[in-house]
């Protein structure tokens, strides 16, 4: 470690708002990132991920709502002043200066003395394993160092918050593993808040201690990795991160602890009901793991009553453990199978071939409609309700 980071890295944001003229970039967002964890915004392109760490960063101001640092609301504070350092995705380095004096530059401006900022540096270049290459300038440095530079760049005037705009998205397959892991030790090294933007989910889950996953300017869920991922709370969310099947119906009626719906060309499904109020003929979602789902082979007879649909096979791909059987008029939407190795070359399907799949009523997840207008979650059966 350096030295200690000045005062909590807690970021508070309370009702913001972000207009750009006519677009609502960031719709009314309230979130509380703890101080000294590891947080990543996730959602694919243009949904306001950026935004949020610019205004956190200073170099946006919100429309209205407030944005606390440390407890301290930083509207209008200039972002020197903030205690946050950004990391561009472009790294950004001063291609004629070399890799000291690109990480030294911001001590500079601030007018540390020679000597000092050399010390403060070396040791940054350390905490990077960046010793070797002090002295070479970026266009000598391959994409994974020039990112270790721009990281110690960001890191050398002691931010108690960190702000990475997809930091990953530059290197290639074998780096970004490598750095992801890096980015891992450095924060938990240094204690600070991170706070990452990424539109790659297993980047986020791998990193996050506090995923929040976006949407059309809404945070649609802001929760553990394992949280996301295994209770997603709405249909988005669960397609977002994957590895689970979404399924929609009409409420008939409940029977003891669980919801009866009426899915896909008539298919019944049984959900637990986990305290939820419905009404019978409102439209429900659920999600079940592509690993928790089973496959009858032809001739496995007729479907059972419930939690069964009988499916095509339309794609078989060997995925090492496991192989991803997708199947074909199975629901509305894309419907997967993760089975074992060893289950599925006992008994191979392919393409064309006929299959009943079935899950248990346990494995099924109650979702939430999504929160963001228009979402995601298409309403099929909203007619049928009324
Ligand atoms: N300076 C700006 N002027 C006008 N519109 C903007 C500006 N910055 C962002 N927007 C708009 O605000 C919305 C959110 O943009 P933002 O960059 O925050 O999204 P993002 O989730 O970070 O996307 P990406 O992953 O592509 O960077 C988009 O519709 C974008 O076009």
């Amino acid at each position: 470690m350096v030295t200690t980071p000045h005062g909590s890295g807690e970021i508070e944001l309370r009702n913001v708002v972000k207009r750009f003229g006519g677009t609502l970039a960031v719709n009314d967002v309230s979130l509380t990132i703890p101080h000294g964890s590891y947080c990543c915004l996730l959602g694919p392109s243009g949904c306001g991920k950026t935004t949020i760490l610019r205004m956190i960063a200073g170099h946006e101001t919100p429309t209205s709502g407030e944005i606390r640092i440390g407890g301290q609301n930083v509207v209008g504070l200039p972002p020197v002043r903030r205690g946050t350092a950004l990391m561009f995705q472009s790294y950004a380095l001063f291609p004629h200066l070399t890799v000291r004096d690109n990480v030294a530059f911001n001590l500079k401006m601030r007018g540390l003395a020679k000597e000092e900022r050399y010390a403060k540096v070396d040791r940054m270049l350390e905490i990077v394993h960046m010793s070797a290459f002090a002295d070479r300038v970026p266009a000598q440095l391959s994409g994974g160092q020039q990112q270790r530079v721009a990281l110690a760049r960001a890191l050398i005037t002691n931010p108690r918050v960190l702000l990475l705009d997809e930091p990953l998205s530059a290197l290639d397959e074998f780096l970004r593993l490598r750095m992801r892991s890096e980015l891992k030790r450095l924060q938990s090294d240094l204690g600070i808040t991170f706070i990452h933007v990424t539109h790659t989910q297993p980047e986020a889950i791998a990193l996050a201690d506090l995923v929040v996953v976006m949407n059309q300017g809404i945070i649609e869920q802001a929760a553990s990795a394992r949280d996301v991922y295994a209770r997603p709370r709405s249909p988005y969310v669960a397609r977002f991160l994957g590895g689970q099947n979404v399924l929609c119906g009409r409420v008939l009626g409940t029977d003891g602890d669980f919801v009866l719906l009426e899915g896909y060309r008539g298919a019944r499904y049984r959900m637990p009901l986990q305290g939820r109020q419905v009404r019978p003929g409102e439209t429900a979602w659920c999600s079940i793991r592509r690993d928790q789902i089973g496959l009858h082979r032809a001739g496995a007879g007729e479907p059972a009553s419930e939690n069964a649909v009988r499916a095509t096979v339309e794609a078989v791909e060997y995925q090492g453990t496991f192989v991803k059987v997708t199947l074909a008029d199975a629901s509305e939407e894309e419907f997967i199978v993760h089975e074992p190795e060893a289950a599925f070359f006992a008994s191979p399907v392919s393409r064309g071939d006929h299959a009943i799949a079935y899950w248990s009523a346990e494995h099924v997840h109650p979702l939430e409609p999504d929160r963001a207008a228009g979402g995601a979650a298409r309403q099929p059966y909203a007619e049928a309700a009324e």
